[in-house]
């Protein structure tokens, strides 16, 4: 790894929330930075339009002068609150840039502010998500959604699918990659010596012995002997209405839900606006914020950049262990 240690932060789709975010993030870095909290090696780059930037900043604009900018043109004019077909691909272009620096060594990680799904493929570009997007230019054959906050971490074992399609995208292959890349991660980006893992089940009361779904017993409860076997310490299949209650809680590193929002609702309702959300299984790191583009708080500056900040911090913590754990193995990173 060079000596300095660089983060790149996408600032997301143009008429929402994450152009002024970024730039209040730009300013909260440069100042954490200068108090001693961010190490002065570490560099925050922004990528986006320049001029956008500066308009949507506002008053923290002037941050800018403190951390890099890659400049990305818009393809059009964009105002706050009012998305625009034709400004689809500059988001794409965005993200583009950001990977060509992790990919050749120029940054270590990838922060993303929020991008607008449906109009990116209303522009003609089938996208579901960065997760899946960032998998696809990374060349890996899996990756694993994970979000972060108020004490708690889910990941994902199918992200953003139809519903009537999940049931049948919970395969023994889709766990048995899904429980490696989150137990392989969370030793060597999270500095968890002996991950446990708890994981749910697909089915109300996790299927009911069978009598409400057999996906418990015919796949997920072989993925989860497999995964033991292999020395993971993955628990279940457990019904997920009562995995996430306090008392249970303590008793797990992460869980493991089949589904989107059979795991996020909780992780949102325990902490929204200060949850990360991370991608594991990438070649190097990516975080992201915990909300959308809030088209509807664009341009007010009332928008809450706690969890860019969390999604900065969390970031530049699995740069450092894993730049430890590789060099406790010998593996130069
Ligand atoms: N990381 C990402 O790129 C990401 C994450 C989630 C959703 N999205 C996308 O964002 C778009 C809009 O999604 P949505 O409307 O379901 O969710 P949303 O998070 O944009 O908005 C939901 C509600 O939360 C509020 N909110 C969101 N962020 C806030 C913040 N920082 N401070 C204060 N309030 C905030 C909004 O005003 C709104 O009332 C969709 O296209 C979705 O796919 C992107
Ligand atoms: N599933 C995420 C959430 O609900 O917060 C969000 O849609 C972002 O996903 P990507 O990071 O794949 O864009």
């Amino acid at each position: 790894m060079s000596a300095m240690r660089r983060m790149v932060l996408t600032t997301g789709e143009p008429a929402g929330i994450g152009p002024e975010l970024s730039v209040a993030a730009a300013a909260w870095f440069a100042g954490e930075r200068a108090a001693g909290r961010v190490p002065a090696d570490v560099e925050l780059v922004l990528v986006g339009d320049r001029d956008l930037l500066v308009r949507r900043g506002g008053q923290d604009a002037a941050a800018l002068a403190g951390v890099g900018v890659h400049h990305v043109p818009l393809r059009v004019p964009s105002e706050p609150g009012r998305l625009d077909v034709a400004n689809g691909r500059y988001v794409l272009d965005t993200l583009d840039a950001a990977i060509a620096m992790v990919a050749d060594g120029r940054a270590q990680a990838i922060v993303t502010a929020p991008v607008h799904k449906g109009v990116i493929n209303d522009a003609g570009v089938a996208f579901s998500g960065h997760t899946e997007y960032l998998q696809e230019r990374a060349g890996v054959d899996k990756v694993v959604m994970m979000l972060a906050g108020g004490g708690l971490r889910v990941a994902l074992a199918t992200t953003h699918l139809p519903l009537r399609a999940v049931p049948d995208a919970v395969t023994a292959q889709t766990l048995d990659r899904v429980l490696r890349i989150l137990d392989a991660d969370l030793r060597r980006r999270f500095g968890l010596a002996h991950p446990r893992i708890a994981v749910c089940g697909l089915n109300p009361h996790a299927g009911e012995g069978g009598h409400l779904g057999r996906e418990e017993i015919e796949v997920i409860e072989p993925a989860i002997a497999r995964a033991r076997a292999a020395g993971i310490d993955a628990r279940g299949p457990l019904p997920a209405d009562t995995l996430f209650v306090p008392a249970h809680v303590a008793q797990f590193d992460a869980a493991l839900a089949m589904f989107h929002d059979q795991g996020l609702p909780v992780l949102k309702h325990a902490s929204f606006g200060h949850g990360v959300n991370i991608t594991l299984g990438l070649p190097y790191v990516r975080t992201s914020v915990d909300h959308g583009t809030a088209l509807d708080l664009a341009g007010t500056g009332k928008a809450d950049p706690g969890s860019l900040q969390e999604a900065i911090v969390t970031a530049l913590q699995m740069i450092r262990t894993g730049t430890q754990a590789d060099a406790g193995s010998g593996v130069s990173a």
